[in-house]
């Protein structure tokens, strides 16, 4: 085998609790991940060694309309820390050239690296043959970002911990979604500390059993009345534009509108795909959105598209 692409999926979050700051600076969290249908692919080539690299060249494109300007393109890639993390764990690796086609949101509180990440190890353990299977890729990818383990599994499902702990959860619907994008990014990073200055008392996090009702009744208007993200008053205090970006997608009929992660990604639910139509095409046409999309979820986590 000389080259594998792997297709990614991004993430919205239906329920973001958080507790306080622990010791180690993360912060427990009961996280429910919806994979949705925007992708980025990975695609990873045997490469000749060469002398400026030893293991992994990276090149990125992005999809029409994407910014990719923010895209590390040298070893601190999370796609490249993955496949330097999988050499080292399973003393494989042969020089390989990493192929990232991003569409989503670069720093859009979508998961887009941890994506790629995600992508990189499941191609690189392919074009490897390193033999490890998918539990002991779960373990790399939680070392190597709390977002990376859930793409690899994809659909729905509830993270625990700092998040890589992954429990999937049934989700017998198909929601339609509109993603209102912004150029500028913010750091989860950032937007976790100023949750703790916002929130300097936070409760345990716990987990919302009316949303798993309605995911189980499978009908968008019960999922809309239960999302919920305890990040998003940071995310709006950093970014309080995204306020009106909230309400437009409201007055356009959303039935649901959230902060999608750390942000700025703002996320609505639609009723179905027209809705989804009608919401993007709105939000297009107001001055609080720089670029909207449509997507559905849930949809599988990394899929190998291409071997050869
Ligand atoms: C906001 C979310 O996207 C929700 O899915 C994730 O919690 C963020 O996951 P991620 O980007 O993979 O985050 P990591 O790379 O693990 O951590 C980046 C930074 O975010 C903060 N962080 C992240 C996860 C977590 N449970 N608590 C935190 O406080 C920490 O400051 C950390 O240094
Ligand atoms: N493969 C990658 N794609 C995008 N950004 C990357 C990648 N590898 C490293 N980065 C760095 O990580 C930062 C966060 O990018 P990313 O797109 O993963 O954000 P995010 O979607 O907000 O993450 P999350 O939702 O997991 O918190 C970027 O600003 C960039 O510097």
């Amino acid at each position: 085998m000389t080259a594998v692409t792997v297709r990614v999926p991004a993430k919205v979050n239906l329920q973001l609790a958080v507790g306080p700051a622990r010791e180690d600076g993360y912060h427990d969290l009961v996280n429910v991940f919806h994979a949705v249908s925007l992708f980025d692919e990975v695609t990873v080539t045997a490469a000749r060694p060469c002398a400026e690299w030893s293991l992994v060249r990276l090149t990125v494109d992005g999809q029409p309309g994407g910014d990719t300007t923010g895209v590390p393109r040298d070893a601190t890639n999370l796609a490249a820390r993955a496949a330097h993390r999988l050499a080292a764990e399973t003393g494989a690796g042969t020089p390989v050239n990493i192929q990232l086609s991003k569409r989503i949101p670069v720093a859009g509180g979508m998961a887009g690296g941890s994506a790629d990440a995600a992508g990189a190890l499941v191609a690189c353990n392919m074009l490897w043959g390193t033999g490890i299977d998918h539990d002991d890729l779960l373990a790399l990818a939680a070392e190597l970002g709390s977002d990376v383990a859930f793409p690899l599994v994809g659909g729905t499902a509830v993270g625990t911990g700092r998040g890589e702990i992954l429990t999937p959860v049934s989700s017998p619907g198909r929601y339609h979604w509109v993603f209102a994008l912004s150029s500028v990014g913010l750091s989860t990073a950032d937007v976790f500390a100023e949750y703790d200055r916002l929130r300097p008392h936070a409760p345990e996090p716990s987990g919302d059993t009316a949303l798993m009702s309605a995911l189980a009744s499978a009908e968008a208007h019960a999922l809309g009345e239960t999302l919920s993200n305890d990040l998003e008053p940071a995310a709006l205090s950093l970014r309080p534009d995204l306020r009106a970006t909230l309400e437009a997608g409201r007055e356009a009929g959303a039935l649901a509108a959230v902060v999608s992660g750390s942000g700025p990604t703002c996320a609505f639910l639609a009723r179905d795909g027209a809705g989804a139509a009608r919401v993007a095409a709105a939000l297009r046409e107001s001055r609080h959105c720089e670029r909207a999309v449509t997507a559905h979820g849930d949809v599988p986590g990394a899929t190998v598209v291409r071997g050869s």
